[in-house]
C-alpha cells in the first residue's frame, strides 16, 4: 500500500480546568492508515471524537499519546512530535484542510483568499490567480464578489470559498470536515466532484460527512471512531 498518513496508537483527553480539573478520555489506541487515492471516512456518534481526531492530524490538538505520521516528500514527519515551524512546514506543502467555517482575513478580496494556498506551494502568481477563478466558477460564487472579502458573504457561500481554497493548492493528505454541509444540490455534486478528482491524482483523504449519500459516494470504507467509557461524562 502507497501509504500517504498513518496514525498509531493515539489517545487523547481533555482537561476541564473550568470544571474542577475533570479528565474526560475520549480516544484511546485509535490507528488508522489512509494511502494515495483513498478516501477514509470517519464515522461515530456524535462527540466520539471524529472531530477531534481530525484536529489531532492537523496538528491542531497535541497527542497525549502515540504517532501521527504523514509523507512530506520523501520523508516521514511524526506531527505528534514535531516543532511548529515543521507542522506549518507539513501544512503548506502537504497536508489541506477544509474546516467548516472560513477564517476571514479583513480587506483581503476573496479571489487572493482562494489563490493564496496554490502561491504557499510555489504555483505563479498567474496561474493561481487563473485557478482560483476557475474554481469560484465550478462553485457558483458569483464574480461580483472575486473582489470582495468574504467577511460578509453568506454561510453557504464562506464555504464554497473555503472549499475552493482547499482543493486549489492539490495537497496529497486532506482533511475535509463536512466539506457539502450548508451547501445547495448543485454545489454539493460539485464538492464530490473535487473530491473525486484529488483522489483520482492521488491525494489521501479522510473527511468527515454527516451527509450519508456524500459518505457513500466518495469514501472507500468507513472507520469506526468509538467513544471511550467516560467520554461525555462532563
Ligand atoms: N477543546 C476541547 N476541550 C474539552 N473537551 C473537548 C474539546 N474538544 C472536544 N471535546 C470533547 O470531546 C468529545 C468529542 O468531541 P468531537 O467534537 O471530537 O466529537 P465528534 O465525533 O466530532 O462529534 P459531532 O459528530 O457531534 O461533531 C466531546 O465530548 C467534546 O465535548
Amino acid at each position: 500500500m502507497n501509504d500517504m498518513l498513518r496514525v498509531e496508537n493515539v489517545a487523547k483527553s481533555f482537561t476541564l480546568h473550568l470544571q474542577g480539573g475533570i479528565e474526560l478520555a475520549v480516544l484511546e489506541n485509535v490507528s488508522l492508515s489512509v494511502s494515495a487515492g483513498e478516501c477514509v471516512a470517519l464515522a461515530g456518534d456524535s462527540g466520539s471524537g471524529k472531530s477531534t481526531l481530525m484536529r489531532m492530524i492537523y496538528g491542531n490538538y497535541r497527542c497525549d499519546e502515540g504517532a501521527i505520521r504523514v509523507r512530506h516528500g520523501d520523508a516521514w514527519v511524526d506531527l505528534a512530535k514535531a516543532d511548529p515551524w515543521t507542522i506549518t512546514e507539513v501544512r503548506r506543502r502537504t497536508l489541506g484542510y477544509v474546516s467548516q467555517f472560513l477564517r476571514v482575513i479583513p480587506r483581503v478580496p476573496t479571489l487572493e483568499i482562494v489563490a493564496e494556498p496554490a502561491m504557499a506551494r510555489g504555483v505563479g502568481r498567474d496561474e493561481a490567480l487563473d485557478r482560483a477563478r476557475q474554481l469560484l466558477e465550478r462553485l457558483r460564487v458569483p464574480e461580483r464578489l472575486w473582489s470582495l472579502p468574504p467577511a460578509t458573504f453568506s454561510g453557504g457561500e464562506q464555504q464554497r470559498i473555503n472549499v475552493a481554497r482547499g482543493f486549489i493548492a492539490r495537497f496529497p493528505v486532506m482533511l475535509l470536515d463536512e466539506p457539502t454541509a450548508s451547501l445547495d444540490a448543485a454545489n454539493r455534486a460539485t464538492v464530490l466532484e473535487l473530491i473525486e478528482e484529488a483522489k483520482s491524482a492521488g491525494a489521501a483523504v479522510v473527511g468527515i460527512f454527516h451527509d450519508a449519500d456524500a459518505r457513500t459516494q466518495v469514501a472507500d470504507r468507513s472507520f469506526a471512531v468509538a467513544a471511550r467509557a467516560g467520554a461525555g461524562a462532563a
